[in-house]
């Protein structure tokens, strides 16, 4: 099955995933193989049950989304029972017949069970670049994804918003699912857990909601952070990631912070969170930044020059998210244009973006600019030690937090680790008056202040 083949049945797939439930999605639309010949889309079902139940309630739209999709080049499905033959080691590379049978029936396979554990294809190790601020992350979900349920088990990834922690664990699914065909792995967000939990309760099905979550080969759970306060699901969490420890089952969890330090959690779950390995991913250097404009703008089918991307990297520093989507605005306003992307261009196209990211200094800007600054790590920064060495940026961080941004004091003590209101507010008081007594202090906030609002 040719790339486009793919990417249609991809798109039924996901279709039809978002338009019916999870049961009747996993019951009737999950076994379902698929190939393209010409203008046929056929459909092989294991048994005569789901290929009549599918023809009888899926066909039409199924049709209608392939033939919107392709653009009326597949105007026709045919059901079967059977199921293509899988690729083995002896029919590798052999035949045409073989090698092309096999292969299509692989490639949608694998696009079937993305799509069933709400696996992002694009976000591969392939396409996550490598930098000192992500090295470790990378190597540890790399080690997992190869031997999954083995040494590092949980492996909890943290660190700011937009940093690349999600795509990790994806790139950990996309691995554990490509390499063994009979695994099962999920990726959730906790706040879609909770709602599925909740949904379960409601209807009376949380035994088959227990059961789903407990037989899973791979569990990856993004931002546990928003567990917090949320008891019910914390203790359904907390079973059934004890049952999957049990059964070296590999679970992956992310957050904005240290699990220690994560608040509102149970303390049995947040010290069961650091059982196995823990890695943190900080805001990229410079360099890393240009490598993965790079990237990006080479899967945009564009060739970026180094002064633009230099210029674009030093400008936008708060995440990769943001670095992203001022690429794509680049890219998209030289198509509509016509005009080549040249550093003067960039400063026009991306004016707007820029004047905002100026009056904007976030939160995570000023921690990076600060941890920068002093040559410490971002997640240092935020984390519960109390070294002199750290205690004094975190509050002059802190202390900019409140002079150049509009948060609260809750809100800037929650994004340093988790911090009290009134932790924030000692360290404000605690800047002024050393910025009145140490000129050394007074030195360094300055030169703080100069860089964040250049
Ligand atoms: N090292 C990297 N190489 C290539 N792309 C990256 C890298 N790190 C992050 N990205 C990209 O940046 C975007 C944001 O990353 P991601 O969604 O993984 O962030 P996150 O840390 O999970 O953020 P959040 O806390 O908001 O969930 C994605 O498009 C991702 O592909």
């Amino acid at each position: 099955m040719s790339g486009n083949a793919v990417a249609l049945w991809e798109h039924c797939i996901n279709q039809l995933k978002a338009e019916l439930t999870s049961a009747e999605f996993n019951t009737w639309i999950l076994p379902l193989q698929a190939r393209v010949d010409g203008p046929l889309l056929r459909l092989l079902a294991p048994n005569r049950f789901v290929l009549d139940w599918t023809r009888k309630h899926y066909a039409d739209r199924l049709l209608e989304l392939c033939e919107r999709h392709s653009q009326g080049q597949v105007s026709q499905l045919h059901f079967e029972v059977g199921e293509f033959a899988r690729e083995t080691s002896s029919t590798k590379g052999k035949g045409a017949r073989a090698g092309s049978t096999a292969t299509t029936a692989i490639d949608s396979d694998l696009a079937t069970r993305r799509a069933a554990a709400n696996l992002n294809a694009d976000f591969n190790f392939d396409t996550f670049v490598e930098g000192k601020s992500n090295q470790l992350a990378r190597a540890a979900s790399i080690q997992i994804a190869r031997n999954p349920g083995g040494t590092y088990n949980p492996l909890f990834i943290y660190g700011g918003v937009g940093l690349g922690k999600t795509h990790l664990m994806h790139a950990v699914g996309n691995v554990i699912l490509a390499s063994n065909p009979n695994a099962r792995v999920v990726y959730l967000h906790s706040e879609r857990f909770v709602a599925e939990m909740i949904k379960a309760l409601q209807n009376n099905r949380i035994e088959d909601f227990k059961k789903t979550y407990r037989s899973v080969n791979a569990l990856l759970i993004d931002d546990v952070q928003f567990f917090a306060g949320k008891e019910r699901s914390q203790e359904e969490f907390f079973h059934t990631f004890n049952a999957l420890l049990e059964s070296r089952q590999q679970i992956v969890l992310s957050s904005d912070r240290f699990p220690k330090e994560v608040t509102g959690l149970e303390e049995r779950l947040r010290s069961r969170f650091g059982w196995g390995l823990t890695v943190a991913i900080d805001p990229p250097d410079l360099e890393t930044s240009v490598a993965i404009l790079h990237c990006k703008a080479t899967q945009l089918g564009v060739t970026l020059p180094e002064d633009v991307a230099f210029f674009v990297g030093r400008r936008i520093r708060s995440n990769i998210r943001e670095l992203e989507g001022a690429l794509r605005r680049l890219v998209a306003n030289a198509h509509f244009t016509g005009k080549p992307i040249t550093l003067e261009f960039a400063k026009q196209a991306l004016r707007d973006v820029l004047v905002a990211q100026d009056k904007q200094v976030s939160l995570e800007n000023i921690q990076r600019t600060v941890a920068e600054y002093y040559k410490l790590r971002t997640s240092d920064l935020l984390s519960a030690k109390r070294s002199r060495s750290l205690a004094r940026p975190r509050q002059l961080a802190m202390a900019l937090a409140k002079e150049l941004t509009k948060h609260s004091l809750p809100e800037i003590g929650h994004a340093f680790g988790g911090r009290d209101h009134t932790t924030v507010l000692h360290a404000t008081r605690k800047i002024k008056s050393l910025r009145e007594s140490d000129a050394a202090i007074e030195e360094d906030y300055k030169n703080l202040l100069r860089i964040l609002t250049l």
